[in-house]
């Protein structure tokens, strides 16, 4: 029986990346491509297909941040298939952000240099919005709407004969300090990325507590700092060209430039061939280069606590619940 593997945000940078490497990589797979912009979708299906012609790859359309978009799409899976036996929850947006130039050049004639290029500390601010369904678009793609989708294919995820996994894109600039369970959707703060991140990584150990009973286990990556859309919303591609003799240079002291999305792919690639008994659910996965450009998967402990994970599960569960009737009662 074929592998079915089930990937958000597939359609560019890590995602891409993932999906190609798996099929490279596995013989026995089923990829399902799930993806906001149909055509984008469709394009990489035949991309990947032309690439291996005997490869197993279907597309299901969802706007993750679009909570009647997840339900559906969920419906659509359960009618499609029985299991999933990987999901990889992986888009993730960070939008309008801000370079605090000064606070970059400064960083620079600091001894926290390394930690603050790896993590982006102090760095970078965003301008969140509102969605439709009225919550912050960044809690609600980075987080939310992932959370829905897990519930929602709570049945294709059960005890089966083999562990089922959920594998989140997270990053190295989750912040305890952005995060209040006041304000899980930082809609007062000003990095909501770092917040939604950070509770990536919660909600990961909260699934664990109350998955792994039933054979179903979460892990948390960090792909590393690489060139894609979403850095690109930070610095233009030619920005990034001229950057980069430093970037080298730097990659020799901080090996989070993996910069190319088959570098970043490291860690989520590798999770794929680990037995999850064997690993650990407070600690994140990270892709890492060496400044040769050789690439490895290294961990770190997360910053967090069990008892603040179970809050923001059961904050996460509360709100589903609301935003269910208020979508039972506008149908
Ligand atoms: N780039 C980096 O340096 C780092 C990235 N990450 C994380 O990696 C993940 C992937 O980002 P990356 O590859 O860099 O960025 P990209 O912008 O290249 O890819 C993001 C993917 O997410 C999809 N997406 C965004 N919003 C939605 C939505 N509402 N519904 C469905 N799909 C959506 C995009 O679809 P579409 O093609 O339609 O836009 C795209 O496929 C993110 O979670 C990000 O936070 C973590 C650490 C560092
Ligand atoms: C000289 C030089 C390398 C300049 C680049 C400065 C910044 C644009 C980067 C320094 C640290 C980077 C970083 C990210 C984006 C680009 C930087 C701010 C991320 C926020 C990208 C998304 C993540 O999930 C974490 C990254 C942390 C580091």
């Amino acid at each position: 029986m074929p592998k079915v593997v089930l990937v958000t945000g597939a359609t560019s940078g890590v995602g891409r990346a993932l999906c190609q490497r798996l099929l490279r990589e596995e013989e026995e797979l089923h990829l399902c491509l799930a993806c906001r912009n149909p055509g984008r979708a469709e394009a990489l299906r035949a991309e990947l297909v032309a690439a291996r012609p005997s490869a197993q790859v279907s597309t299901v359309q969802v706007d993750v941040s679009d909570l009647r978009s997840v339900l559906r799409a969920a419906g659509e899976l359960r009618h499609r298939f029985r299991r999933l036996d990987y999901v990889y929850l992986n888009a993730g947006i960070m939008p309008s952000p801000h370079l605090d130039v000064k606070a970059l050049v400064s960083s620079l004639f600091s001894r926290n240099v390394i930690h603050v290029f790896s993590t982006a500390e102090g760095l970078l601010t965003q301008e969140d919005r509102v969605t439709a369904d009225g919550l912050q678009e960044v809690f609600a793609t980075n987080v939310f709407g992932h959370f829905l989708l897990v519930r929602e294919l709570e049945p294709l995820l059960g005890a089966g004969d083999s562990p089922r996994r959920l594998i989140w894109t997270s990053s190295r600039s989750a912040r305890r300090a952005n995060f209040r369970l006041e304000d899980v959707q930082h809609r007062e703060g000003r990095e909501p990325y770092s917040s939604s991140k950070y509770a990536v990584d919660l909600l990961s150990v909260a699934l664990n507590r109350h998955g792994n009973g039933q054979g179903l286990f979460s892990s948390v990556v960090c792909p590393g700092t690489m060139l894609t859309n979403l850095t690109y919303g930070i610095l233009p591609p030619f920005v990034w060209t001229l950057l980069m003799p430093f970037i080298w240079l730097m990659r020799f002291f901080a090996n989070a430039f993996t910069l190319t999305p088959h570098n970043g792919a490291e860690a989520l690639v590798w999770l794929f061939h680990q037995k999850p008994e064997s690993l650990n659910p407070l600690t994140k996965y990270l892709s890492a280069t060496t400044g040769l450009g050789s690439n490895y998967v290294t961990t770190e402990k997360m910053d967090l606590d069990e008892n603040t994970a179970e809050q923001l599960y059961r904050h996460l569960l509360e709100l589903e619940r609301h935003v269910r009737a208020t979508v039972r009662s506008a149908d």
